[in-house]
């Protein structure tokens, strides 16, 4: 059975039994899953654990080969990624509105970069953009689609220390104003904890850890509180004392 995408149009995922094998090497297996409308998930996991693999199925980028299972997502979908893909021939408000159509792109391509912080540099080439600016600017393209699930692969695992953590608040503000369902994959724990009302952990292909972050927000690196959950998730992560 090829997987299947079901176009719905309430935001919600549903994953139904989802196989994926490469080269005869089961990378998911069996896996079920739903994320509720309006829920902000981070999915951890070891390198090579399945998470792009997960983040292609759900985005419907995965069509191309073999696989079993039940895929369904909302209608529109945005994916962001750790590099901010902007096409350098274009200006950045071009990047933001290419492919949308009717009027007012434009007008909707500008307000959401002055909502990323860019008003200003609409013309900018992405090549006089900071890490830290052309995620901002990929952000806007995600967001200028007005998605109901936003998919985004480690979208800030390029950035210094300093411009993530500005990025963290950025995205939970615009979470908060949007509120799409988002699924963020990250390598880091506490980027995860501070982030996401739920954290996941892929294991064996499956969902192994499923747990409910409910600390109000802003949340801080340094909130005690948030140590019990992140020593949870260190340890579904095979990270012992010994790793640190
Ligand atoms: N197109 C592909 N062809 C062959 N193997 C693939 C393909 N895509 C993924 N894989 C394999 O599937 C496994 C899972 O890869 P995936 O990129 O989903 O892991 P990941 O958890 O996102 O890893 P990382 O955290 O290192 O980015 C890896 O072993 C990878 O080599």
């Amino acid at each position: 059975m090829a997987p299947h995408t079901e176009q719905l149009t309430r935001p919600a995922v549903r994953l139904r039994d989802l196989k994926r094998s490469f080269g005869g090497r089961t990378v998911l297996d069996g896996l079920d899953l739903e994320l509720p409308a309006g829920q902000f998930t981070a999915l951890l996991g070891r390198s090579g654990s399945g998470k792009s693999t997960l983040l292609r199925a759900i985005a419907g980028l995965d069509h191309g080969v073999a696989g079993t299972g039940h895929v369904a997502a909302p209608r529109r979908v945005s994916v962001a990624f750790q590099d901010s893909r902007l096409l350098p021939w274009r200006r950045v408000l071009d990047n933001v509105v290419l492919g949308l159509d009717g009027k007012g792109a434009v007008e909707r391509g500008r307000a959401a970069l002055a909502e990323v912080g860019l008003a200003g540099r609409e013309r900018a080439w992405p090549g006089e953009l900071s890490g830290g600016e052309a995620q901002r600017a990929a952000l806007a393209r995600a967001l200028v689609r007005e998605p109901e699930l936003l998919l985004a692969d480690e979208p800030f695992g390029a950035l210094d220390a300093l411009t993530r953590i500005r990025m963290h608040h950025l995205l939970r503000e615009l979470w908060e104003r949007h509120r799409p369902s988002v699924l963020l994959v990250t390598h880091d724990v506490d980027e995860a904890i501070v982030l996401a009302d739920r954290v996941l952990v892929l294991e064996r292909g499956r969902i192994g850890l499923d747990l409910a972050i409910d600390r109000p927000h802003p949340r801080s690196y340094r909130e005690p509180l948030l140590g019990e959950y992140r020593e949870r998730l260190l340890a579904a992560l095979g990270v012992t004392e010994d790793d640190r």
